[in-house]
């Protein structure tokens, strides 16, 4: 049995970045960021009105009185210039007129006819946005980089409607075993649902993947060869059970059979410890565990790491917070044990059933403690590392 940090080295060997792919701006978020993006304008164009108001020359007191001589609103802006004892009316995002250096804000004013007159409680300005001071033409926005939702709208404003992004991991996911049947179907005595595809498509969906759930392969050779077909074109396949020791754990074999390069098999970790990997031709594979929780937990561990790194993301493993205990944490055995907890104002607290089954549980909880292998057990108080769910 390797380490959960050997084999996650091991695993990011088989995950290279995937091609650059141009996108429209609006298809962007989401997305990994590829290359640098490059402002093509500054922002604001012009130096511009933070306020409605008026826009003069000079100094102003309270008492002082301009003559309005023209309007400048966003998108339209005033042609002439501004001298000394005149104002132009001014709206939020008009281009400062010539000539003006301030805005005096409406409500410090008063009007009559063509003429203002400025009140006792002037404010002092001088609201005004200086060309460029969001960014200069040439300013770049770094790759890699996640793209978020704010980010797409500095693009936007830097006037990039295509975006150079990686192209999203294609990525295969294998449900096996005689007894599992498709969420909506009428399971036999026997059966149960494959809820861990289903996890797992949403879980590499949600980093940026696309993900495609294959036919469940029974627990024969052929069947499980028929389904490895059609996995044909994957940048990365899941499988999940048949991985561990019993006669019906045929996805190793199967693999063997069909030329894989095994990487591992067996992490010291719990759940998770029939963890198997390797690549089949240009794919990378990771044969999951059946058991639910197992196979959702390697899923937050070693999958999203190996999805990031395809996307071609800095810092794709991610780091441990470090949280206090609200109750005792027990002794560890040999293997790193991620335990399922929930946070209280107290700290974090892990759930007493930790069966790998046990998706309720799971559900419920809002983070894992990572409980190093043979930990001697840690009191209340004591701060442990917590990857939040
Ligand atoms: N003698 C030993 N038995 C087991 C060992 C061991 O070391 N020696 N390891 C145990 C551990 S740990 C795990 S984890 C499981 C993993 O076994 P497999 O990967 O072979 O998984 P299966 O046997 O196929 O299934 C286990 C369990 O999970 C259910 N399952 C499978 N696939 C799905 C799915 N897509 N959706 C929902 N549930 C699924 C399956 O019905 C079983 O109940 O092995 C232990 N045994
Ligand atoms: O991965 Mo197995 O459940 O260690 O529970």
């Amino acid at each position: 049995m390797i380490t959960v940090s050997e084999a996650l080295d091991k695993l990011l060997e088989l995950a290279a970045p995937l091609a650059v792919e141009e996108v429209p701006l609006r298809a962007s978020s989401g997305r990994t960021l590829a290359r640098p993006v490059t402002a093509r304008r500054d922002q604001p164009p012009f130096s511009a009105s933070a306020m409605d108001g008026y826009a003069i020359a000079g100094g102003a007191a309270p008492g002082d009185r301009f003559e309005v001589i023209g309007e400048a609103a966003a998108g339209h802006g005033f042609s002439g210039s501004v001298g000394s004892g005149q104002a132009v009316r001014i709206f939020t995002g008009a281009p400062m007129p010539e000539g003006a250096t301030r805005v005096v804000i409406q409500e410090d004013t008063s009007r009559d006819g063509g003429t203002i007159t400025l009140t006792e409680d002037l404010g002092t300005g001088p609201h005004v946005r200086a060309l460029g001071a969001d960014f200069r033409i040439g300013d770049t926005l770094d790759a890699p980089r996640l793209l978020s939702p704010s980010d797409v709208a500095l693009m936007a404003a830097m006037n990039i409607d295509t975006v150079p992004v990686t192209r999203r991991p294609d990525v295969a996911i294998i449900a096996t075993g005689d007894e599992l049947v498709q969420p909506g179907e009428d399971p036999g005595p026997d059966q149960i649902i494959a809820s861990n595809s289903y996890g797992l498509a949403a879980l590499v969906e949600a980093l940026g993947a696309t993900a495609r759930l294959l036919p469940i392969a029974r627990d024969t050779k052929a069947s499980l060869q028929t389904v490895f077909d059609l996995a044909e074109g994957a940048d990365l396949i899941l499988t999940i059970g048949g991985a561990s020791v019993g006669d019906h754990d045929l996805v190793g074999p199967a693999l063997a059979d069909r030329g894989m390069e095994r990487a591992f098999y067996k992490v010291a970790m719990r759940p998770g410890k029939p963890l198997m990997a390797g690549r089949l031709g240009d794919a990378a594979l990771i044969g999951l565990p059946g058991n639910p929780v197992s196979a959702m937990v390697c899923g937050h561990v070693f999958v999203a790491p190996v999805i990031r790194a395809m996307l071609g993301q800095k810092d794709v493993v991610p780091m441990p917070e470090q949280r206090p205990l609200a109750a005792d944490l027990p002794a560890n055995g040999p293997r790193q044990h991620y335990l399922r907890a929930r946070t209280t104002a107290a700290g974090v607290i892990a759930y007493d059933k930790q069966d790998s089954s046990l998706l309720s549980v799971l559900s419920e909880a809002d983070c894992l403690i990572v409980q190093p292998p043979g930990d001697p057990g840690q009191p209340a108080g004591r701060y442990v590392d917590v990857l939040p769910l």
